[in-house]
């Protein structure tokens, strides 16, 4: 789980396992928890957003299954910074293929961005190497969470079922 500082990836892995919001200080490294869902667990990380914290994100991707791209929707000053990163992130070659989740989170927020701004503004249509699914959230309320555990869960089904 990446996306710039602030994004609110540390209050959605922490809600999905608490059912709690916690107070978060800027994450240094990664936060690591087993989230259950359904018949799955999900192994998820929770790297750091900040500036000089990004170029670490690539050490955590092999043996990764998919790729949660957490934004914050009301920060238009930096979506372009966030759409280059996410861009940057998938040239890389140990996650081929893998799904992405965007996280459109803050959704409760008045100025939020719609889907529709959002994934022009990140140019999700050009992503042509990965499956992509948007998804409406808040960290605080919880809401949208699950359903995008829901798609990940959805796309690794699939996968095996190709591979075999
Ligand atoms: N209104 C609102 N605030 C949120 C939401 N999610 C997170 N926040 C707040 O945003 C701030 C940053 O949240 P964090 O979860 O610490 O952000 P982060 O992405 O982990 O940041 P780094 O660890 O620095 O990369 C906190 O004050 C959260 O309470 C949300 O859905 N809505
Ligand atoms: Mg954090």
């Amino acid at each position: 789980m990446v996306g710039l500082d602030n994004a609110g990836k540390t209050t959605t892995l922490y809600k999905l396992l608490l059912g709690e919001v916690v107070v978060s200080q800027p994450t240094v490294g990664s936060n690591v928890e087993q989230i259950p869902y359904k018949n799955l667990t999900f192994e998820i990380w929770d790297l750091g957003g900040q500036a000089n914290l990004r170029a670490s994100w690539a050490a955590y991707l092999r043996s990764t299954d998919a790729v949660v791209m957490v934004v914050d929707s009301t920060d238009r000053a930096r979506i372009g910074i966030t759409k280059a990163e996410l861009f940057a992130l998938l040239v890389n070659q140990d996650i081929v293929n893998v799904p992405v989740l965007v996280l459109a989170n803050k959704q409760d927020l008045k100025d939020a961005m719609d889907m529709a701004e959002l994934s022009q503004a990140l140019a999700l249509h050009t992503i042509k190497q990965h499956d992509w699914h948007i998804q409406p959230s808040c960290a605080l309320t919880g809401e949208g969470l699950l359903d995008g555990l829901g798609w990940i869960a959805q796309k690794l089904k699939n996968k095996q079922t190709t591979v075999h």
